[in-house]
């Protein structure tokens, strides 16, 4: 390690208003690197968080706007990428192209087509790729599932994923002003415009809620809690089935106006079922409030019966591992829920979460070995697809608004190892609790989709493998996993 900028690797941080400048942090906490460029599509947020890196590091970074100006840089040899989801593959796929090693953010793709490629590149390109699940380099998620893995909790073949995190409505869906300092072509980069161009009162953030660029909560939150439940149960492979319910409810009572239509078209109410053949994946999200809830094993579980519930369930014939709510804490119960073992990461002891995470991909880059890596281009592309895969089932049959009796026996005529039958008696429960009028404003119904998970498509249903992929604007289309 040298302090001398030169002889460090220079970083190129891709959007850095929010979780770029975790990236910022990583990087410069390291040694081995340093941070020479920012790009952000608001010349603003570049600048003023360029007046932050100087700071820290001495040197001002460059600040540019369009990405594809720094791919033949000479001092960028790392691009990490925070901007919204769905600028993640592109990004991605061209720094790779130009031999730079990548750090992408979760999920690392908008849809099953762009971590196909993203996969095919580093491959190709034989690029260092780390994905954004900080729980892989977790001391504490890392001891739970070796502990799972030599049976501390007897045979698991169920893990229950929470996004339980309060979302209020985003606002009014609307034709609001685009803020003067956004280059709203490069913005849009993948994604068609809209018309209008901008149905959301808050520029920044919000994105995630609207289905064109973000991947709501199971596409947000969800890949740190899949990623988890597929590494506990040794999942390394896509699911061959899966059924979601959900909806965006709750807002009319919230703004206490039955007429109100909220901005977000993704759902903030969700389950998806997975069935892996013989394990499945339950993946809960709830947007809603959930404090004193009546989810009594849960609410156990998570020692707390108040505020959001983030983490993982695994189900053991001889008891219970949980992750959450932090990133950093686990435990194991047995089947009485008595408490038998913790497992931590602890950010004095281990370094903090973010920095061992970004620390273990430098690893990677310095020794140009792959194996190294903790979240690999194929374990994000694995754990962002399971979002996607969910979310393609509430699309297809979003609106239907059936009763509860359907999903039941839907969900009854599903391959499954969760008690379906009270996971939804839990999820209603939940929405009535919420004020919700279920008569009016029900949850919809899925398909059972049926994937193949080698061919990576959905067999004989070619309304769901329209959503295998999205129709690029000219210039920003993410080539096929074959022509990367
Ligand atoms: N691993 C983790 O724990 C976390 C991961 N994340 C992930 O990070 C990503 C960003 O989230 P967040 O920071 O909250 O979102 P924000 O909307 O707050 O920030 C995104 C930034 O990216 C900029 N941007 C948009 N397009 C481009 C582009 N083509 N090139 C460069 N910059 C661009 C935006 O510009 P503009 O200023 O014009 O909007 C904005 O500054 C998400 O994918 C999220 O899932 C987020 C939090 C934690
Ligand atoms: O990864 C993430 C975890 O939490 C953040 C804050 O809610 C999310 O927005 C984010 O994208």
């Amino acid at each position: 390690a040298t302090n001398s900028p030169n002889e460090k690797m220079g970083v190129a941080v891709c959007g850095v208003n929010g979780r770029g400048m975790s990236h910022v942090d990583g990087f410069n906490h390291d040694s081995r690197t340093f941070i020479s460029v920012l790009v952000d599509v608001d010349e603003k947020v570049g600048q003023k968080q360029a007046d932050k890196v100087e700071k820290m590091q001495g040197r001002r970074p460059r600040v540019v706007r369009d990405v594809r100006e720094i791919m033949e840089s000479d001092d960028v040899q790392i691009i990490t990428c925070a901007t919204p989801n769905h600028w993640h593959a592109l990004i991605g796929v061209w720094a790779m192209q130009a031999g730079k090693d990548v750090y992408i953010e979760k999920p690392i793709s908008h849809n099953i087509h762009e971590g196909r490629a993203l996969v095919a590149a580093a491959q190709k390109y034989g690029r260092m790729f780390q994905t954004g699940t900080q729980c892989r380099s977790s001391v504490g998620v890392r001891g739970m599932i070796d502990f799972v893995a030599e049976g501390g909790i007897g045979e698991v073949n169920l893990a229950r994923g929470l996004c339980y995190k309060r979302r209020k409505s985003i606002g009014s869906l609307g034709d609001y002003e685009i803020p003067s300092n956004v280059d709203f072509d490069l913005w849009s980069g993948p994604a068609t415009f809209t018309e209008p161009k901008l149905t959301r009162q808050q520029f920044h953030y919000d994105w995630h809620w609207q289905r064109h660029y973000g991947n709501g909560d199971s596409g947000n939150q969800g890949p740190h809690q899949t990623d988890v439940a597929r590494w506990g149960l040794q999942l390394e492979r896509h699911p061959n089935k899966i059924l979601t319910y959900a909806g965006r409810l709750g807002y009319q009572a919230e703004r206490k106006d039955a007429d109100y239509v909220d901005a977000g078209d993704t759902a903030n109410t969700q389950v998806s079922i997975y069935d892996y053949g013989d394990k499945t994946i339950v993946f809960e999200t709830r947007g809603l409030s959930v404090d004193n809830s009546a989810d009594t094993e849960l609410n156990e579980l998570f020692q707390s019966t108040k505020g959001n519930k983030v983490g993982v369930v695994f189900y053991g014939t001889e008891g219970y591992a949980v992750q959450g709510p932090s990133y950093e804490v686990c435990r194991a119960y047995d089947r009485n829920k008595k408490l038998i073992k913790e497992f931590r990461h602890d950010n004095k002891q281990h370094g903090s979460l973010n920095n061992v995470h970004m620390s273990n991909f430098i690893d990677a880059v310095v020794s140009r070995d792959a194996s190294l890596l903790n979240a690999d281009a194929r374990c994000g592309h694995l754990s962002a697809a399971i979002a996607h895969l969910g979310n393609t089932s509430y699309y297809l049959g979003e609106g239907n608004r059936v009763g509860a009796q359907e999903i039941e026996d839907a969900v009854g005529g599903f391959a499954s190892r969760d008690d379906d039958a009270e996971t939804l008696a839990r999820t209603l429960q939940h929405l009535r609790d919420n004020g919700v009028d279920l008569s009016q404003n029900g949850l919809s119904l899925g398909p059972v989709l049926n994937f193949d998970p080698k061919a990576e498509k959905y067999i004989d249903n070619e309304e769901a493998n329209a959503w295998i992929g999205r129709q690029y604007r000219e210039g920003f289309e993410v080539p096929a996993a074959e022509n990367v």
